[in-house]
C-alpha cells in the first residue's frame, strides 16, 4: 500500500491518491469527514478553522461504498483559497516581488527551505505547512476503517499541554470521559489548567506543545519483522509519527523510563492460557519486540514542539537586506496539540493497515478477513 499527497496550504485544494487496498472493502465518507472535523477542533487553533469546514470528496476507487481495488483519489477543497488567490498566483514580475515573503520565522521550514530551493519564503511554507495533515487524515481514515472491519481499534489522548499534564487513576472512567471531551484529555481539571495555559500563551503572543499518546487495541502477535532493518514495526511507525509537522520524539510503552530501571522491572512475564494463547503479564514494551507487534496493545507517546510562529516574534535576519528584524507573523495557530491527535491517530492507523497488508496480501476483503481470522484462530490454539 502506498500513498502521496500534494497541494499548499492556501492554494485550491488538498489532493491524495491510495493505492493497494483490496476490493469490497466498505467505504464510508461520512467517517472520513468525522475525522476531517475532529482535526479542525481543540482550543488554541486560529482564524483559520473558522473558514475552514473540511470535507472529502471521494473522487475514484470507491463504487456503491466499497473499494473497487483501484486507486483511490481524494481530495478536500481550501475554502480559503479565494482570500489568497491574488497572493498564489502572479501575472507579473512587479507582482512576484511585492509578494516575496523574506524574514524566516525560526522554528519552521521557512530559511532552510528558502535556502535550500533557493527561493523565497512563501514558496516553502506553503507546503511545509500543516495544512497537509488533512488530507494524511483523509488517507489513514481509510486505513483506519480497514482496521475496524478487522477488529482493530485506535484511541489516542492529549496527555500534557504546555507543562501540565493529565492524570488520571481510573482507566474507565478516564476512557469515558474521552469519548466526551472535545479533545480528549480524559482528566477535567488538567483540562481546565490546559485550557487556563493557553490563554496565558495567547495573550503574551506566546505557543504552547504537549505531550500525546496513542494505543492500538486488538492487534495479533506477528505485524511487522525482526530480519530486515525497514521491516520493523517500531521503526516504521517512528517515522510516520515524527514526519508530522513539529512532532519531535516519539517513545514505546516505558519509553525513556526504561533506561532507569533493572532489566526485571523493564521485560514483560510471559503467560499461557489454553484456548488464548500467549500473552503477557504487563505491557512495558508498548505492544511491539523485534520490529514485531507482541500481542498487547501498542501504546506510544509523542511530543510536539510549540508552533513557530509567534505573535510576539523573535529575532530573524532579513534574507535579502541581512539586517536583523523581526520573524514575520503568518496568521497562526497558538497550540494544536489536540489536532495532531488527531492526525497521528491516522498516520499510525495507516502504518498498522500497511503491516496488516504485508503479511495477509489480499486483492479482495474477504481474503483479508478469511486470512486474518484464520491466523488468529492459530495465535489461540498455539
Ligand atoms: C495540526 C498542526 C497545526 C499547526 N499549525 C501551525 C500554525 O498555525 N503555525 C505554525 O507556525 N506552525 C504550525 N504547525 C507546526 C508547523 O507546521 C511545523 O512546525 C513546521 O512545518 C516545521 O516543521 P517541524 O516543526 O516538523 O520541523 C502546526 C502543526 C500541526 C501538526
Ligand atoms: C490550515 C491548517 O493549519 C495551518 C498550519 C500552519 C502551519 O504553518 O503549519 C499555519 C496556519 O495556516 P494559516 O496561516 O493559513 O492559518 C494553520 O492554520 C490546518 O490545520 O488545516
Amino acid at each position: 500500500m502506498r500513498f502521496l499527497t500534494a497541494g499548499e496550504s492556501h492554494g485550491q485544494k488538498l489532493v491524495g491518491i491510495i493505492e493497494g487496498l483490496p476490493a469490497g472493502m466498505k467505504i464510508s465518507k461520512a467517517y472520513i469527514d468525522k475525522a476531517l472535523g475532529k482535526r479542525q477542533q481543540g482550543p488554541g487553533r486560529g482564524g483559520r478553522m473558522a473558514i475552514e469546514q473540511d470535507e472529502v470528496q471521494l473522487v475514484s476507487g470507491v463504487r456503491g461504498g466499497l473499494s473497487t481495488g483501484a486507486p483511490i483519489a481524494l481530495e478536500i477543497l481550501n475554502r480559503d483559497w479565494e482570500n489568497w488567490e491574488k497572493i498564489m498566483t502572479w501575472r507579473d514580475e512587479a507582482d512576484v516581488e511585492s509578494r516575496k515573503v523574506l524574514t524566516p520565522r525560526p522554528g519552521h521550514a521557512d530559511l532552510t527551505g528558502s535556502l535550500k530551493y533557493r527561493t523565497e519564503v512563501r514558496n516553502i511554507l506553503e507546503r511545509a505547512s500543516a495544512r497537509e495533515t488533512a488530507m494524511r487524515v483523509a488517507t489513514g481514515n481509510i486505513a483506519r476503517q480497514m482496521l475496524d472491519s478487522l477488529g482493530v481499534e485506535i484511541r489516542g489522548h492529549v496527555r500534557g499541554v504546555g507543562g501540565v499534564h493529565a492524570k488520571f487513576t481510573d482507566e474507565a472512567a478516564y476512557w469515558q470521559h474521552v469519548e466526551q471531551s472535545e479533545w480528549s484529555v480524559g482528566d477535567p481539571l488538567a483540562e481546565e489548567q490546559m485550557e487556563k495555559q493557553l490563554i496565558l500563551a495567547r495573550e503574551q503572543g506566546e505557543s504552547l506543545g504537549g505531550i500525546l499518546e496513542v494505543q492500538v487495541h486488538h492487534l495479533p502477535a506477528g505485524l511487522g519483522s525482526h530480519v530486515q532493518w525497514d521491516r520493523k514495526l517500531d521503526g516504521k511507525i517512528a517515522q510516520a509519527v515524527l514526519s508530522v509537522q513539529a512532532i519531535k520524539g516519539i517513545s514505546f510503552g516505558l519509553g525513556f523510563e526504561a533506561g532507569d530501571r533493572m532489566g526485571s522491572k523493564v521485560h514483560d512475564p510471559i503467560c499461557y492460557a489454553v484456548g488464548k494463547g500467549f500473552s503477557r503479564a504487563s505491557n512495558n514494551a508498548g505492544g511491539i519486540e523485534g520490529g514485531m507487534t507482541n500481542g498487547e496493545p501498542i501504546i506510544l507517546q509523542a511530543v510536539m514542539k510549540p508552533i513557530p510562529t509567534l505573535y510576539q516574534p523573535l529575532d530573524t535576519v532579513h534574507l535579502d537586506t541581512k539586517e536583523v528584524v523581526k520573524a514575520s507573523v503568518e496568521r497562526s495557530d497558538v497550540c494544536a496539540v489536540p489536532a495532531a491527535l488527531v492526525v497521528l491517530e491516522h498516520v499510525v492507523a495507516w502504518v498498522i493497515a500497511e503491516a496488516v497488508m504485508d503479511k495477509f496480501a489480499a486483492d479482495s476483503f474477504i481474503e483479508l478477513e478469511n486470512a486474518w481470522q484464520e491466523y488468529q484462530a492459530y495465535l489461540r490454539q498455539k
